[in-house]
């Protein structure tokens, strides 16, 4: 299947354009490329192709309509998000709706270990070294914080915030880790604070499941940022408030199984 599917990106971008298959998710697949979508002057960036698939099992004219709405969504609230103040994200550098291709820019690098530079590896790479690197844990994990914070701000929701959705980047002048967002694909706009709740319970979660020892300590870290970014106190009580309420309802339900 996959295979199958990959001669199709082959035969839409041309046979000799350089792609790399890098993840292959339920939703999509994503590539890699040095190579800009329409400007080949373009030599020094790298880029992120996504790629909706057909999907046999559903009708060809449904299939073809949802596919197209979901990668129009992701690429209107990559734009959004390109144009908001103080927000990390990949810029959107090309996009073909019908056919289910974006491209943006990619984020990240390799870490020490050679893996890449996501939240959830970077937390594993210093779970053994917490002394040498926990200032620098702390420090990237406010700035996640923050970010999802300015996002909430916005009106804007993750809607599938994990550790592997946060990526981290060095600032190219000073070598100091930023954090970034990535995959909009179940994103958008919401004023609604229990869309806000559950953004962070899902990543209070994920970071609870994946890095158990610390994760009391990382997700306070996460809080701080997050409530440090917020200016309307009262905004910030009510998403509180709902992310609590979230969480006892999360606490029922593995309770009842
Ligand atoms: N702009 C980007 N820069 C760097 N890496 C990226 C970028 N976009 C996606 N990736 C990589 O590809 C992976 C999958 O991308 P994404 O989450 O957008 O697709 P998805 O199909 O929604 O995946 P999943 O079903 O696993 O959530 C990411 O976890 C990340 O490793």
């Amino acid at each position: 299947m996959s295979t199958e599917i990959i001669s199709r990106v082959k035969e839409y971008l041309g046979e000799d354009f350089p792609v790399r298959l890098i993840s292959q998710g339920a939703e999509a697949l994503v590539f890699e490329t040095n190579q800009h979508p329409f400007n080949p002057e373009v030599k020094t960036e790298e880029f992120i192709i996504k790629y909706r698939p057909f999907k046999n099992y559903r009708h060809p004219q449904i299939d073809k309509t949802l596919t197209k709405k979901r990668t129009v969504a992701e690429c209107r609230c990559l734009v959004k998000l390109n144009n908001m103040k103080g927000i990390n994200v990949p810029h959107l550098v090309a996009s073909d709706p019908y056919n289910g291709y974006i491209w943006q820019t990619k984020i990240g690098e390799q870490l020490p270990n050679g893996t890449f530079s996501s939240l959830k590896n970077f937390l594993w790479l210093h779970n053994n070294d917490k002394d040498a690197y926990l200032s620098t844990v702390e420090e990237v994990l406010i700035k996640v914080g923050k970010q999802i914070g300015i996002l909430h701000n916005n009106q804007y929701i993750h809607g599938d915030l994990t550790s592997s959705n946060i990526v981290l980047q060095r600032d190219a002048n000073t070598g100091i880790w930023d954090a970034y967002l990535i995959d909009f694909g179940l994103s958008g706009y919401s004023t609604m604070v229990e869309d806000k709740g559950v953004d962070l319970y899902v990543l209070e979660r994920a970071i609870m499941s994946t890095h158990s020892l610390y994760a009391d300590k990382y997700n306070e870290w996460i809080m701080q940022g997050y409530k440090e970014s917020f200016d309307n106190q009262d905004n910030l009580k009510q998403v509180l408030k709902r992310f609590e309420e979230v969480r006892q309802r999360g606490r029922k339900r593995s309770m009842l199984g």
